[in-house]
């Protein structure tokens, strides 16, 4: 196979190596994020003791009883938090096979009397669910997402500068990120080889730690091969999302990924961060200089997928979308809406 086999590895702690050092990076940046889409970032200075906490807690979360997972489970949440349970996800209509607690960024809901004069994504904001069985998890979670988003925003300055622009070009939208924690657990099976189907990610980029020495991850390069991204240790796999595609009209590419789901008998954890702009940006386009610009492919265009430029509109249709149990509870105006709108 003539075909690039692994992801390129990136070293985020260069860019405060020097100048020199930060140019180089900002390159490769440029390179894997134009070409490929996936990358691994080593050198985020996340410590392998936060890691382990995080590790121990998302095994004991799903470790414990049934009725400790239901007592947060995300039906209970009209802003889609909590806990999804087996069979409760699907991509592309399709069941995907994996657990999961969803956490966003913590606040009050909207009330309900307010709810007429505000645009709709505006029904995402709201409280977390926490496990009363396992208040630790709150605690390391929390600290995942502070430390997170702080290498999602050092990404971002990184990429507005390979890109021509300064490198304070996205900060204005990212003062209140709209972020989205998933903590999943995909148990084995023989029956079903969808852990989570074949998709794009909705919103700017991700970070996803995933367990040692369990793969299943798979990233479609462009000429439609799969080829594995299994965990390396001491790194983040790093994916940009769509809105990143569509901001840079294209030159930047959302690379559409799966999770093979482990056979029986195994099982595997992953932790997705999505760092996705407050819900009320929308996304100013970068001015590539000339010769990038005449690389830009244009943004991908999916009948089934628009992709809106205001970024609470692209996460509640992907919310709507991956949950039609919440949203039939919860939001079934919308859904009525939604299906008036496309007939
Ligand atoms: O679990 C993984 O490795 C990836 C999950 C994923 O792609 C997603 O949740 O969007
Ligand atoms: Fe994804």
């Amino acid at each position: 196979m003539t075909q690039l086999e692994t992801l390129p590895v990136l070293d985020l702690s260069l860019l405060d190596q020097g100048e020199a050092a930060a140019a180089a990076f900002r390159d490769q940046l440029r390179a894997a994020t134009h070409e490929i889409g996936f990358f691994y970032l080593v050198g985020t200075g996340i410590s392998p003791e936060l890691e382990q906490r995080m590790h121990t807690v998302a095994r004991q979360f799903f470790e414990l009883p049934e009725q400790d997972k239901l007592a947060i489970e995300n039906i209970n949440s009209p802003h889609f938090r909590g806990y999804t349970r087996l069979g409760g996800e699907r991509t592309q209509g399709k069941v995907d096979w994996r657990e999961q607690i969803d956490i966003c960024p913590e606040g009050p809901a909207v009330p309900k009397d307010d709810l007429p004069d505000l645009p709709d994504y505006v029904r995402l904001k709201g409280p977390n669910q926490w496990p009363p069985a396992l208040p630790e998890l709150r605690e390391v979670a929390t600290e995942w997402q502070a430390t997170l988003a702080k290498v999602g925003r050092k990404l971002l300055r990184a990429w507005a500068a390979a890109l021509g622009e300064d490198e304070s070009f996205f900060d204005k939208n990212f003062g209140d990120p709209f972020t989205l924690l998933k903590i999943v657990r995909y148990p084995g099976t023989d029956a079903t080889d969808q852990g989570v189907g074949a998709h794009k990610d909705a919103g700017v980029l991700t970070l996803l730690w995933v367990e040692p020495d369990v793969a299943g991850l798979q990233v479609q390069l462009s000429d439609g091969h799969w080829v594995d991204a299994p965990p390396v240790s001491g790194a983040f796999v790093v994916n940009i999302g769509e809105l990143l595609e569509y901001a840079t009209q294209g030159y930047l590419k959302a690379t559409t990924h799966r999770v093979i789901a482990p056979k029986a008998a195994k099982s595997r954890i992953s932790i997705p961060y999505f760092f996705n702009p407050a819900l009320d940006a929308i996304l100013p386009l970068l001015k590539l200089p000339p010769d990038l610009a005449a690389e830009a492919r244009g943004v991908t265009r999916d009948p089934k997928n628009t992709i809106h430029s205001l970024y609470g509109n692209n996460a509640l249709k992907s919310r709507l979308r991956a949950h039609p149990d919440v949203a039939a509870i919860h939001h079934a105006d919308l859904v009525a809406k939604r299906a008036a709108a496309a007939s």
